[in-house]
């Protein structure tokens, strides 16, 4: 169910860094369409030789994605098995992270982090109606495929990346690493349900609305499960309907999170109150 991607037709550039026993670097991919060659930008994902075992999983991974096709979710042209190197090829998404973006530029707007939302919403209801769970949403996998400026009123526009290799596999330490993003119960079950993925969209809008900065990045593995044991909350944003709707989100008991019909109708009103606000302020200024 993949597109085998012949070794000699990718061309490699500089590493981009790494995720969970993953590099990922640059390239280019070229084929030959009707006598014609075609050469695109890729990235190029790379699974760890030394975690090779996890191979089916990181493959899994991408097929899930690639059985799908969504506006918002990331497109994978296929896979390329070469001596013992497991390569992902994705479609190269210009601006990279989200969290690193926030981090960077620190000027995005209200409404610019809002519409992230809605279509971060939006790419997790057409995920639940497949009844497909993600596992891995955060920041870190939203790749901004535009980034939309104030002045001529283009919007952001996000794709979500592939969960990576399944947390089951990557053992017990990486799972406590993804607290708090990892919904509590997965520690026990080790197993990813569609109420996960409602979690980590709370923790997702945490971390967009505090400009990419990790929540509990201070603590260490203890302190994290901790966080869990003593049924702790991030800190409340001041923004109170949002911090609802974080907390909602967030809810110890899986069952109570709100239906993504839910969460992306409280993301349209805090888009209106949002405005409304904005617009109140210009009619008292003028
Ligand atoms: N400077 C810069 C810059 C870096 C990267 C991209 N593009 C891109 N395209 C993708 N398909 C995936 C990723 N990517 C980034 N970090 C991860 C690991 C966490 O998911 C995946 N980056 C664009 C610009």
């Amino acid at each position: 169910q993949f597109h085998m991607i012949k070794h000699e037709d990718l061309t490699w550039g500089e590493s981009l860094g790494q995720g969970s026993f993953t590099h990922i670097f640059r390239g280019h991919k070229t084929d030959q369409r009707d006598e014609v060659t075609h050469t695109t930008e890729v990235l190029l994902k790379v699974l760890d030789a030394n975690h090779k075992n996890c191979w089916e999983s990181f493959f899994e991974a991408a097929s899930l994605m690639s059985q799908i096709s969504h506006k918002h979710l990331l497109l994978v042209y296929g896979i390329s098995v070469h001596k013992s190197k497991n390569i992902m090829v994705q479609e190269f998404v210009k601006h990279g992270a989200l969290d690193l973006y926030l981090k960077k530029s620190m000027s995005v707007s209200v409404s610019w982090k809002l519409d992230v939302a809605k279509q971060l919403a939006c790419a997790l209801n057409f995920l639940e109606e497949k009844n497909i769970a993600h596992g891995n949403i955060c920041a870190k996998n939203l790749l901004l495929a535009r980034e939309g400026d104030p002045s001529s009123d283009n919007s952001p526009f996000i794709k979500l990346s592939d969960p990576g290799t399944s947390m089951t596999l990557l053992g017990k330490d990486v799972v406590l690493d993804r607290i708090p993003w990892v919904a509590p119960e997965v520690l026990d079950t080790l197993e990813i349900e569609l109420e996960c993925d409602k979690w980590s969209f709370g923790t997702t809008l945490w971390e967009i609305f505090n400009n990419g900065e990790a929540p509990l990045q201070g603590l260490d593995l203890i302190q994290k499960q901790q966080f869990y044991e003593h049924f702790s909350n991030l800190p409340a944003l001041e923004w109170t309907e949002l911090a609802d709707l974080i907390a909602q989100c967030m809810q110890y008991q899986p069952e109570l999170r709100p239906s993504c019909r839910s969460i992306i109708r409280q993301v349209n009103s805090l888009i209106t109150s949002g405005n409304t606000q904005v617009f109140a302020i210009c009619l008292v200024q003028d």
